[in-house]
Order: structure tokens, then C-alpha cells, then sequence
């Protein structure tokens, strides 16, 4: 009889166990010691744990801390640093220029594709040069700074908005800015993409198109954006999941789902408005202009239907919308705390000076009436270019950034050797080789807290640290007054052209910010009428009922949350006449 604790070879069960578990532990041991020995971005610096497994930097994510995770690695370890077994983050001019400005660095998808619309790729989404450069020249052209302003029309449509605005504001001065600059951000791209007639019309109290925008921005919309991001293949069995349920639904009960049937409420709006556009051809759109691409045969690189301009128009929407509406916010909210009150001064100040009360000195009665439809072109130059007012928003799209995450690349292949280290197939950045389809980016949070924006006022109360808010930053001399020598003079200049190449709020290269334009001149607009007509007051815990606070809504997506916690009420007190 044989003893069951022996295999009939005489080896003990208990032998046989252990040499297995032996062998998979020694398997595990020696896995991870290759992935931090010999795997191809073991030479990257990082904690040893980012070389072994993806989940270290996803469960920052999960915490809401990728962001701020990531900056904290770069300050442990430098410019560049590893933050998986594929992925690495970097951080330096020399670094953004090798990756932005090369188009050879392609998009990388997990992040992007979730921006497509009815399956069709757009300027954002696409992700090789070929795919991306005949979408943007399309749409560029509409968005260029001459065409911004190119005539008082164009300026008028915003100014309509900026009009609403006020209407909103006087119907009840505590407001939830959150919610009032998302609507006016949509509002005035939705005018641009649509003309002032089939834009949305949130701010004046389109109940349909309100619930439209903050549906859209919902918590459950941002979870399953957030879930895409991070967890795109789960999220990808989902959605096969889904569609093949409904496909033997509709064979089963006879009943169709078509594909278009599934998109959101705000794609199916944009639809409708593109269709709408195409038949009103009076007004010089975005939309008008994208419709008649296809017949004019303006893109020959690429082919152009309705669902490819749609996704287009959509991208261009949804860009537009809660990147302003929330760098209008965070700045409206920081200009509204206590210790904000001589920033706000001193903005009321130079726009009274600016544009004095007396009709007769203003060039239009704007901006403390709004009886006008446009403004002479000469006004919205010198708007652009109020020293004070272009320094609060410069600085709050520093601190406050609305894309302050890492903007993935894919490093491309190389054909060459490179000559100092001998390696094929990669691109060397930062000095270190990088093997060909390692992800990089780097976070724009990470490059507005370089020394290069710390500055000295000698003022206790205003610390001019990297992380503070001050706006004085960008002036000569940070606005104190007194005589600078020639010397002087030329090295503050030269500060500030440092500080201005190295806000990178709106990216760079040839996939940066194609609406930077048209955002600047809707923010200065109606910051000018504001804060020349207002006093603005944080009212932190108003007891005001927020049916949907967006600002403790955000995930990941936007991880810095600087207002965390308050429910941004903000009253609005006139400025006596
Ligand atoms: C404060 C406001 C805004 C900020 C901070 C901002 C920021 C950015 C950034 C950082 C990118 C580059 C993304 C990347 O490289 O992956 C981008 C791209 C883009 N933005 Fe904006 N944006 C703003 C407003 C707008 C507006 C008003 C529009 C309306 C048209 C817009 C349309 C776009 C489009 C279409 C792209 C894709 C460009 C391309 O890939 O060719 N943005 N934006």
C-alpha cells in the first residue's frame, strides 16, 4: 500500500509543495529584480516600486493625488522621474521643448480617446501628425487671434454675453460663481461656434439649457471620465459589454437602439445645433464654416462628414467651457478673500483710470454702461493690455492652472543610433535615453512652481514664494514704485519674458491651445466689467442651497482642488456712483 503523504517516486507531498512555492517565489524575486535591474527605464530615477508595477502612481490616482504625487517625485528626484514600468513624467524647458514641439511625439490614447464624439475623431483626439494637421487648419483659422477680433461684431457677440452676465448677477448678488462662469463660458463659445441666435442661453434662464451644462458636469459624468482615464481597459469591456447587450436586445425584442441613441444630452444637443446651422448660412460660424468644408474640398488630407464636424464642434464646446469657467472662478474667488482686498483695489483702480466715468473720456461708455453692442477695436486692445489685469490672470493661471495634469506623449521611434550612448529605437531627453513607446509628459502644476516665478518684495505680507498668489509678480519691479537704473530696468524685463516663456497654462507646440484667444478676450472682458462696477466678498458657508456644487465635485481629472471645502458664494456689492 502506498502512503498517501508519498508520491510514488518517494518525494513527500509536503517536499513537492514547497518546491513549488519555492519556484514561483523565486519567479516573483526574480521579476522584480529585473524590472528594477535590467528593465528598460530601470536607469530612470524613482522609488524602486514605480519600476515593478503600474499601481503605485494609480493608486495617486485613486486618492485624487496624481498630480500633486507627481510633483513631490520631481522634487525628491529631479526633472525626470519614473512613475511606472511604461511611463515617465519630466520636467524642464529643455524637456518640453524635446517632447511638445516635436510632432513625432504622438498623442497617448488611454487619455485623449475619450474625447471622441459619435466615434469620430477630432483636432483633440487625433493622435499622429497626419491625423492632426489638416483637423486643425480647419478650424485654427476661426480662432486665430485676428479673427477673434476682427471686427465689432466678432468682440459683439462676447459683449452680449458679458451683458447677460450683469442680468444674472443683479437678479440675486450672492453667486454661485462656479455655476454663473460655467454658463458664461458657455454661452460665449457656443455663440462663436453657433451665432448669438443658436447659442445656449444658460445665463439668461434657459431651464433646458442649464440642466443640459450642469448635467454634463455632474459627479457621476466626472466619476465615469475619471474611470476612463485611469481605467480604460475595464472601462473598454464595459463598453463592449454594453453594446453587444443591446444588439441582441434589439435582434430579441425587435426593438433598435441605434448607435447615435446612447451619446449624452449634450452631444445630442450639438448635433442638432450643427444641423440647425447649416441651414441658417446667414452668420459667419464655426459651424457654417466646418459644414461647408466637404463641398469645398478645402481638406483634401482627410474626409470630413457630419459625424466628424460634429465631434470637431463638440471638442471645441467642451474645451471651452469649464477650462474658462473655472480659471474665471478660482481667480474670481482668490480676488474675493480678505487677504485679496488690495489686489482688488488696485484692479478697480487702473480700470477707473483707464476708462474714466465721464462719457466724454471713455471711448464708449463701457464698461460702466452697457447700452453698446460692440466695442471700437482700440477699447479691446487696450483691455488686452491693462498691466494689472493681465497680471491677475497670468498669475492665476499659474497657481490656479485649469489643465494642471500631465499631458501624455508617446516617444517615438528613432532610425539612428545615438552617437554618446549607443542606443537604437528611443530619444534621449533630459540626457537619458528613453526607449520608443514609453509614455511621457510633463504637468503644468509641476513646471508654474519653478524658482524662476519666486520673487522677493521685502513685504511679510505678501510672500512672493512659488506657491502664493501675487499677482505683482509679473509688473516691473512687482509694481513698486521708484526709479530702476537702466540695469535695473532691462533685468526685470528679461524676469518677465522668463515668467511669460514659462506659463504653460495653454501648452505648447503644434497642439497647444487652439481657443487661447478668444479665452483671454472673454475672461478680460467681462473681469473689466466686474471689478469696475463691483466689490466682490468670499462668503464661505452662505448657507446658500447649491444644487450642484462642482467645486467639491472634481476627480482626478483636475486634481488640485485649491478651494476645497468652501461652497463658492461669492456677493457681488455695487461700487457707489
Ligand atoms: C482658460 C482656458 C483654457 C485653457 C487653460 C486651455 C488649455 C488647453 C491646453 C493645455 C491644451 C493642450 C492639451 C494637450 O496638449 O493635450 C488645449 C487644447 C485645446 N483647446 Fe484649450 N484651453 C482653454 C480654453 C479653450 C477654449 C475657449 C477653446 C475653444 C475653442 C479651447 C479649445 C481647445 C482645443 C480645440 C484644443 C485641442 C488643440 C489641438 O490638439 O490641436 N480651449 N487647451
Amino acid at each position: 500500500m502506498i502512503d498517501s503523504e508519498y508520491f510514488p517516486n518517494g518525494v513527500s507531498k509536503t517536499e513537492y509543495l514547497t518546491a513549488v512555492i519555492c519556484a514561483f517565489g523565486g519567479f516573483i524575486v526574480w521579476k522584480v529584480i529585473s524590472a528594477i535591474f535590467f528593465s528598460p527605464l530601470s536607469h530612470i530615477p524613482g522609488p524602486l516600486v514605480t519600476a515593478v508595477t503600474p499601481h503605485y502612481i494609480n493608486f495617486l490616482s485613486a486618492l485624487n493625488r496624481r498630480t500633486v504625487g507627481t510633483y513631490s517625485l520631481h522634487k525628491r528626484y529631479g526633472p525626470i522621474v519614473r512613475l511606472s514600468p511604461t511611463e515617465i513624467s519630466v520636467l524642464s524647458p529643455q524637456a518640453i521643448k524635446e517632447v511638445y514641439s516635436s510632432p513625432q511625439y504622438t498623442k497617448y490614447t488611454p487619455l485623449y480617446s475619450i474625447f471622441t464624439h459619435f466615434g469620430a475623431q477630432n483636432a483633440f483626439t487625433s493622435c499622429t501628425r497626419e491625423e492632426h494637421g489638416w483637423r486643425r487648419k480647419a478650424v485654427s483659422e476661426s480662432y486665430s487671434l485676428s479673427f477673434v477680433l476682427k471686427n465689432e461684431a466678432a468682440t459683439g457677440k462676447v459683449l452680449r454675453v458679458v451683458k447677460d452676465y450683469l442680468g444674472f448677477v443683479e437678479s440675486d448678488r450672492r453667486v454661485d460663481i462656479y455655476n454663473a462662469n460655467t454658463f458664461y463660458a458657455t454661452d460665449v463659445v457656443t455663440g462663436k461656434i453657433f451665432g448669438s441666435e443658436a447659442s445656449m442661453k444658460t445665463l439668461v434662464g434657459n431651464e433646458a439649457h442649464r440642466e443640459i451644462v450642469l448635467g454634463h458636469y455632474a459627479r457621476t459624468r466626472r466619476t465615469q471620465v475619471w474611470m476612463y482615464i485611469e481605467f480604460p481597459f475595464i472601462m473598454n469591456v464595459f463598453e463592449w459589454v454594453l453594446f453587444y447587450t443591446g444588439r441582441i436586445w434589439s435582434w430579441v425584442c425587435g426593438e433598435v437602439i441605434e448607435d447615435w441613441e446612447m451619446v449624452s444630452q449634450i452631444q445630442k444637443w450639438g448635433w442638432d445645433a450643427y444641423m440647425n446651422a447649416q441651414s441658417n448660412s446667414g452668420e459667419d460660424t464655426v459651424a457654417g464654416r466646418l459644414g461647408r468644408l466637404p463641398q469645398e474640398g478645402s481638406s483634401t488630407e482627410g474626409v470630413w462628414d457630419d459625424k466628424g464636424a460634429v465631434s470637431e464642434i463638440l471638442d471645441q464646446m467642451l474645451a471651452g467651457m469649464d477650462t474658462t469657467g473655472d480659471t474665471l472662478s478660482f481667480l474670481m474667488y482668490q480676488l474675493s478673500l480678505a487677504q485679496s482686498r488690495n489686489a482688488q483695489k488696485r484692479l478697480h483702480s487702473e480700470l477707473l483710470d483707464a476708462f474714466p466715468k465721464s462719457a466724454e473720456k471713455s471711448s464708449s461708455g463701457w464698461p460702466h454702461s452697457m447700452d453698446i453692442q460692440s466695442l471700437p477695436h482700440e477699447t479691446i486692445l487696450k483691455v488686452l493690455n491693462l498691466p494689472y489685469l493681465d497680471a491677475v490672470l497670468k498669475e492665476t493661471l499659474r497657481v490656479y492652472t485649469a489643465i494642471p495634469i500631465t499631458l501624455p506623449r508617446v516617444v517615438p521611434p528613432s532610425t539612428t543610433t545615438d552617437s554618446v550612448s549607443g542606443h537604437r529605437n528611443g530619444r534621449i531627453v533630459e540626457g537619458k535615453f528613453i526607449p520608443a513607446g514609453t509614455a511621457i509628459g510633463t504637468l503644468a502644476y509641476g513646471i508654474h512652481r519653478d524658482e524662476v516665478f519666486a520673487v522677493e518684495t521685502g513685504r511679510r505680507d505678501e510672500p512672493g514664494d512659488v506657491n502664493s498668489f501675487l499677482p505683482e509678480r509679473w509688473l516691473i519691479n512687482c509694481g513698486i514704485e521708484g526709479e530702476l537704473t537702466p540695469d535695473e530696468l532691462a533685468q526685470e524685463k528679461q524676469r518677465i519674458r522668463i515668467m511669460e516663456a514659462r506659463l504653460w497654462a495653454f501648452g505648447s507646440g503644434a497642439r497647444n491651445c487652439v481657443g487661447r484667444h478668444l479665452s483671454i478676450l472673454e475672461m478680460k472682458l467681462l473681469l473689466a466689467t466686474i471689478y469696475s462696477r463691483y466689490q466682490t466678498q468670499a462668503t464661505p458657508n452662505s448657507g446658500i442651497k447649491i444644487t450642484h456644487n462642482r467645486w467639491n465635485e472634481r476627480r482626478t481629472f483636475r486634481d488640485v482642488l485649491p478651494f476645497r471645502g468652501v461652497d463658492g458664494v461669492v456677493t457681488f456689492t455695487p461700487y457707489e456712483s
